[in-house]
């Protein structure tokens, strides 16, 4: 029997973990959120987000022993097990409208409780080396799951926030916004069909710069262009503002502390060049801040080498203007979800280009999930590393930089 009650969450899971995340485009997106049904996107969400739950929970059993043992993990797991159970009453419910009430406040309750995921798991990996001798295989592995449970959470957040915001109670009299009226934009939920980038750097720009200021008396002009040429136009492309908000804040706090750091006055302005192609969007952000070598531009990705003890909060007004926390690695995940990406190119001795590449095509951006099954599970067990000489010849290829400042 279909709806025969399975005894525990175990079953669930083993159930929901069969079946693979569906991935929708922007333009889905886009297109269902012009007429939206909330009946639609209940039946949608009350199996696509226990399936989403299922996959990753499956992985987190995965984890290695150390660390799933970690307090931390523990109590994420917990939260994770808590909104699975909450979801899964709703394949019961026939979409009546206090049940789809009932569904709206279940999701905010659940982000609620998942706010603190990223920090609690970083604070995970930190009682693991604190605790234990963390091995190659290990932290390969930890780099492999991390980023696939953060790139899960984007999506699981990205599809609550779209109903909740789509159909939550906050928009007073029953009107979606996407007709404009009340907020002045033409939002669809979280995603701006006519999101200004050069709009959205110069904010990211502004609040990066007041921390500078701040830290260090002075801050870096900014030198916007199109094409190469300064330019003040706006570049509409449909995305996420508050993902692309999160990559440039991040990508700017770098770059002004490395300025900052290697010019006591005079500090060069830091470019950032839009150019709008027919397959990529790319964002350069390119300061002269004395840049870093090879060996450690990759390190800047990595949750084991990025995970040091937190500041406390009482010198929360000293804190470094980019630390080495987690901004990266989850910029570059919120880069990749909709199959873009996030690249850095630095030249010792001079300064870095950071690239955010977006897909041009909002059929063409699709959420990028991650799938639970056998390939992945294989992963977990280290197996020795056969560094392949030719992937590293061919990273290596990029020559160092000759000409010195
Ligand atoms: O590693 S970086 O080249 C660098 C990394 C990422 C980025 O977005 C911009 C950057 O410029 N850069 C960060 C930093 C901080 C303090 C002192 C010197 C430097 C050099």
């Amino acid at each position: 029997l279909a709806g025969a009650i399975f005894s525990n969450v175990t079953k669930m899971l083993d159930f929901y973990s069969q079946f693979n995340p569906s991935p929708l485009s922007i333009k889905q997106f886009i297109d269902f959120g012009l007429n939206a049904c909330e009946r639609k996107s209940y039946l949608f969400l009350r199996k696509e987000l226990p399936v989403r739950l299922a996959n990753i929970m499956k992985e987190i059993a995965l984890l290695p022993e150390n660390l799933l043992r970690m307090p931390s993990v523990g109590m994420v797991n917990q939260w994770y097990e808590k909104s699975f159970e909450e979801i899964i009453q709703f394949e019961q419910m026939e979409p009546e409208p206090p049940v789809l009430t009932q569904f709206c406040e279940r999701l905010a309750h659940i982000r609620n409780r998942h706010a603190d995921v990223v920090q609690t798991m970083a604070q995970g990996v930190l009682e693991l080396k604190e605790s234990h001798e963390v091995d190659t295989g290990i932290e390969n592995s930890i780099q492999y799951f991390l980023d696939r449970f953060y790139m899960s959470r984007i999506s699981i957040r990205m599809l609550i926030n779209q109903h909740t915001l789509l159909f939550g109670e906050q928009l007073g009299p029953k009107q979606a916004s996407v007709n404009g009226i009340g907020n002045g934009g033409r939002h669809i939920g979280s995603l701006d069909p006519a999101c200004d980038v050069a709009a959205v750097v110069r904010d990211a720009y502004e609040n990066a710069r007041f921390l500078c200021d701040r830290y260090y008396l002075a801050s870096p002009e900014l030198q916007l262009m199109q094409n190469g040429v300064p330019s003040k136009r706006p570049m509409p492309i449909v995305y996420v503002p508050s993902h692309l908000y999160h990559m440039l804040f991040e990508l700017f706090k770098n770059a002004m502390r490395a300025v900052m750091e290697c010019h006591e006055s005079n500090p060069p302005p830091i470019q950032v060049n839009l150019v709008s192609g027919k397959e990529d969007v790319s964002v350069k952000m390119s300061d002269r801040g004395g840049g870093i070598p090879r060996s450690v531009t990759d390190l800047l990705f990595k949750y084991m080498y990025s995970t040091a003890p937190q500041p406390s909060k009482s010198d929360s007004d000293t804190v470094p203007l980019a630390g080495y926390g987690y901004g990266l690695p989850i910029s570059r995940l919120y880069a990749r979800y909709f199959h873009g990406d996030l690249a850095l190119m630095s030249c010792e001795g001079y300064g870095t280009d950071a690239v955010i590449y977006l897909k041009a095509l909002t059929n063409e951006a699709n959420e990028l999930l991650p799938v639970f099954n056998r390939t992945s599970t294989k992963f977990y067990r280290p197996v020795a590393q056969l560094g392949d000489w030719s992937a590293s010849l061919n990273t290596a290829s990029n020559s160092g930089c000759r000409n010195r400042e």
